[in-house]
């Protein structure tokens, strides 16, 4: 995996590099652990950008409108382009479906501003298991990688003890790449 943000590789206290087919089991520290690449570090080891951006989805965690699950994610993301961070929380209704994961709400403020290129994406939110993006999330993310193909991903709890990092191509395998005229096959 590229260490692009991770200063000392001598902080890193986990790297799992699981075999396939073992039983996926929730652990305090992480509900990932099937995950081939993925690394637990500490905060503090984190280049400071990404410590700042895991802040700004801290802060607009508390502006979570989640009167349904009561379980409030932030998350911010970091533009290519200029660096730039865009927070979002999530945003529930009482249908239930229409609901906005966090994630979705960052990406919605930065595109709105002009900014379709991201480097990373912090997500915050308080359970004892780090929380991934859902599918939908992971979907919506693909459409707007950096210009190396992918967006980097740090998972953190409030407390921001440990972060765990890996990247979008870990969590949205083989993903569906638009159609091209002359690639379909008639
Ligand atoms: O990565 C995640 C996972 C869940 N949620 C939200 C959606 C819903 O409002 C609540 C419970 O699933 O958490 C997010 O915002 N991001
Ligand atoms: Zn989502």
């Amino acid at each position: 995996m590229k260490q692009y943000l991770i200063k000392d590789r001598l902080t890193v206290i986990s790297w799992s590099l699981t075999a396939l087919g073992t039983a996926r089991t929730n652990t305090p520290e992480t509900n990932a652990r099937t995950m081939d690449n993925f690394q637990i570090v500490d905060f503090n080891s984190l280049d400071e950008t990404v410590q700042n951006l895991l802040m700004e989805a801290v802060k607009i965690r508390k502006r979570a409108y989640c009167p349904y699950s009561n379980f409030s994610v932030g998350a911010a993301i970091l533009t290519e382009e200029d660096s730039r961070m865009y927070a979002g929380c999530n945003i529930e209704n009482s249908t239930l479906t229409p609901s906005m994961c966090a994630e979705r709400s960052a990406v919605a403020k930065a595109v709105c501003d002009g900014y379709t290129k991201f480097k990373c994406v912090a997500i915050v939110a308080h359970q004892r298991e780090f929380t991934a993006p859902c599918g939908v999330c992971r979907q919506t993310l693909n459409e707007f990688c950096s210009s190396d193909g992918d967006i980097e991903i740090y998972l953190s709890r409030p407390t921001m003890d440990t972060v765990l990092c890996t990247k979008l191509s870990q969590l949205l395998p083989l993903s569906f790449v638009s159609f091209k005229k002359d690639s379909v096959i008639t």
